[in-house]
């Protein structure tokens, strides 16, 4: 007789059980190559065609504060994806968030059911002030994710570094294109340093309702 656990196939994915463990010990995760060399260069085609097409609008922190403000703490240029009106990329980037998504529901219990995610530029000067990735009266961001959407020849000197404080060290992340950090919406402050050379990457949260 088969029980309800033999009948559902469950694969071990070794990488997402690093994830994982990485997460349960230090409330963050870096995968450097999480997506390949041709993927990061049809998100990046995707990214910068939505922009030339001026579909991009300027970052608003929360629901209304004024510009002044606003520029002061980050100056990013973001763009909401719309999961149901989605380009190939776009379904590549869906297909592993959401794979990720369901094997963390499925080992964690984490009740994951909503997600949002944008495209990022942070161009030249630009920078978003220490912050942690919850509003005031919203506890559903559970998971942050970030991916890197940067050239190869992405170099350190060209700033724009993440830098995550933690209880005993700053970590700093550096945003080469593939690298995918995920980390605690609710738990660690981070940082995006100044960039001198335009940074575009795709960042988001995994939610529960
Ligand atoms: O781009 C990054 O490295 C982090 C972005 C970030 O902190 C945010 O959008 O909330
Ligand atoms: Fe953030």
């Amino acid at each position: 007789m088969s029980s309800l656990f033999e009948a559902i196939p469950f694969v071990e994915n070794s990488l997402y059980e690093r994830v994982i463990s990485d997460i349960s010990s230090q409330k963050y995760s870096i995968v450097d190559d999480f997506f390949s060399e041709e993927e990061v260069i049809a998100l990046r085609h995707s990214l910068l065609l939505k922009y030339e097409e001026d579909a991009f609008k300027k970052s608003a922190i929360g629901n209304k504060t004024n510009e002044l403000v606003k520029k002061a703490v980050r100056g990013d240029i973001i763009l909401w994806i719309d999961e149901n009106v989605i380009n190939f990329a776009e379904e590549l980037f869906f297909n592993k968030i959401n794979d990720l998504k369901d094997y963390l529901n499925r080992t964690c219990f984490l009740g994951i059911n909503q997600k949002e995610f944008h495209y990022a530029i942070y161009p030249k000067d630009t920078f978003y002030k220490r912050h942690l990735d919850t509003f005031q009266n919203d506890d559903r961001r559970k998971l942050s994710f970030v991916c890197y959407l940067n050239s190869e020849d992405w170099k350190p000197e060209n700033g724009g570094e993440l830098v995550l404080y933690l209880d005993n060290e700053d970590k700093i992340i550096y945003p080469f294109p593939g690298k995918v950090v995920i980390f605690e919406s609710q738990e660690l402050e981070h940082e995006v340093k100044p960039v001198n050379t335009p940074r575009l990457s795709i960042t988001g949260w995994l939610k529960t309702r």
